[in-house]
């Protein structure tokens, strides 16, 4: 099976903690036992607070985007570094490269391509371009809820959710560098149009993607 996970930035380099990478590392080679895996990483705080200095200095809002994703590449980085001999030793900087490198037989681990979108939708548009069967994004919640859990503890998770729905409740969402909350359009668009199988777990325990591959973890994007 062809796997393409996306591991939030606002977990892999929260606490700039080499061990978050290891832990991780470990479970994605277990993954890629019996699979083919293609991971995309985010930018997390780091991306952020480059991106704030970045639009402190005035330049387009595309220059703090470009910012951002030299960010994740630096994450995509360490985790290939984690991977050792495990991952192709090159980030692909776009759909092509990451399918040409995928021949290697090795884990393919990349950032971001280009500006106005999240790694969410890197992660979408990757699943589309290489005929992934499941997509898995591993963030900082649970899954996804009818409103931010962190700002609402009445906040309910779904177990399983459409596309459409999830463009209602994220539309009002911002869409400038770095602000990407959660899942963006793109992303949501993506995996709406190619019906692709999507599985939203907390990620703060890596081990959580092997249960997501296995089914009833988090939030299940459910075809229209
Ligand atoms: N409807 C929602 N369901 C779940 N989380 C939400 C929702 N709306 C906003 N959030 C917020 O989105 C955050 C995850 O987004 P983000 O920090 O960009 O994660 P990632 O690093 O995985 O891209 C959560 O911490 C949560 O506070
Ligand atoms: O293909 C991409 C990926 C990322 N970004 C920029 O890089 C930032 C960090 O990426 P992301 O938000 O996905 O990281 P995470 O939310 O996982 O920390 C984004 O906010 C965007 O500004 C971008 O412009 N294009």
């Amino acid at each position: 099976m062809k796997i393409v996970v996306t591991i939030g930035g606002s977990i892999l380099i929260k606490d700039h903690d080499y061990k978050k990478f290891r832990d991780y590392a470990n479970v994605l080679k277990k993954l890629n036992q019996d699979n083919e895996v293609f991971v995309v990483v985010g930018g997390g705080k780091t991306a952020r607070d480059y991106i704030d200095i970045a639009r402190s200095l005035e330049v387009s809002e595309a220059m703090c985007d470009d910012v951002g994703i030299e960010v994740t590449r630096l994450n995509a980085k360490l985790l290939i570094a984690a991977l050792g001999k495990d991952a192709y030793p090159d980030v692909p900087h776009n759909f092509r490269e990451a399918l040409t490198y995928a021949n290697s037989g090795n884990i393919i681990v990349m950032g971001g391509t280009e500006p106005a979108h999240s790694t969410d939708a890197v992660g979408s548009i990757l699943a589309e371009f290489v005929g992934s069967d499941l997509l898995i994004n591993a963030t900082s919640v649970d899954g996804l809820y009818n409103k931010d859990p962190n700002k609402y503890p009445d906040a309910v998770m779904f177990k399983e959710v459409k596309p459409s729905k999830m463009m209602e409740l994220m539309s009002h969402n911002d869409v400038k560098a770095g602000t990407y909350e959660f899942f963006d359009m793109t992303a949501i668009q993506i995996i709406k149009r190619s019906s692709i199988k999507t599985v939203i777990v907390n990620g703060e325990d890596p081990k959580n993607i092997l249960i997501a591959n296995e089914g009833n973890i988090g939030t299940t994007i459910i075809p229209e």
